[in-house]
């Protein structure tokens, strides 16, 4: 079932455009890769998807419901409660420790401090990294950050994840880790997730790749399908 839709996006920055009528679908449980060049506009779709960015055009429904034409605190609730957030880098509450930083989302939710830190715990030790629990981000390796980071953006259990280059600070190792954890734990939750990345084998950890071109879709298909140069059309 269709969880997110984007129909005919466009969104430029000025005189830049960056999005140029992008029409793309999420099922439920679908771990989606979104590739191309840099600069074609991979990060402004996740945003727009996000809610984090409205388009200039066209439009994001979420379960059938446009998100893009909701106020700036609705779409701000619904990141809260529905989706999660990773990036690059930074997002990590230098202050804190691991178990610290992965609890704040439910703290900030309401919950109790101990059933926090126990499923902050539960979630460290699912994307290994439970021997950080008491560290601070500043003691730690970048791949124990980024899969904290990890930790953190699912602790609340969204139904999608929104992932921009989650990899793209880290060596190969630490990278190819993260993102087997991430997409593991994705499939056990039936989390959908838009995973983007300039790294085209980052696809092969996704269901199905789109790849952008110039802010529009230039090809849709299995990943193995796009290297050999037979996919085409949307799936
Ligand atoms: N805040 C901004 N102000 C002005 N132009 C921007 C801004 N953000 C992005 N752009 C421009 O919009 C276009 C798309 O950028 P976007 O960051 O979405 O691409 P990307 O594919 O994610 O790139 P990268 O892989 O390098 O991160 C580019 O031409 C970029 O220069």
């Amino acid at each position: 079932m269709t969880l997110l839709q984007a129909r005919g996006l466009v969104r430029s920055y000025g005189p830049t455009p960056a999005l140029r009528g992008v029409t793309l679908e999420l099922a439920e449980a679908e771990i989606l890769a979104v590739t191309g060049p840099s600069g074609c506009g991979k990060s402004t779709l996740l945003h727009c998807l996000a809610g984090i960015l409205r388009p200039d055009a066209g439009e994001v429904l979420y379960g059938g419901q446009r998100l893009d034409a909701r106020s700036e605190a609705d779409r701000s609730r619904l990141r809260r409660t529905e989706f999660g957030v990773l990036f690059q880098f930074g997002q990590l509450v230098a202050e804190l420790t691991a178990a610290e930083n992965v609890a704040l989302p439910l703290l900030l939710a309401g919950k109790g401090r101990r059933e926090a830190r126990t499923a902050a715990l539960n979630w460290l030790e699912r994307l290994d990294v439970a021997d950080v629990a008491d560290v601070r981000p500043g003691a730690m390796s970048g791949g124990q950050q980024q899969r904290c980071a990890a930790a953190r953006a699912l602790v609340t259990e969204p139904r999608v994840l929104f992932a921009d280059e989650p990899t793209g600070a880290l060596d190969a190792l630490a990278g190819e880790r993260l993102l087997g954890q991430l997409t593991r734990v994705a499939r056990e939750q039936h989390t959908s997730v838009v995973l983007v990345t300039h790294e085209p084998a980052v696809a092969a950890y996704a269901d199905r790749e789109i790849v952008l071109r110039d802010g529009t879709v230039d090809v849709t298909g299995l990943g193995a399908d796009i290297s050999a140069g037979t996919a085409g059309g949307r799936r």
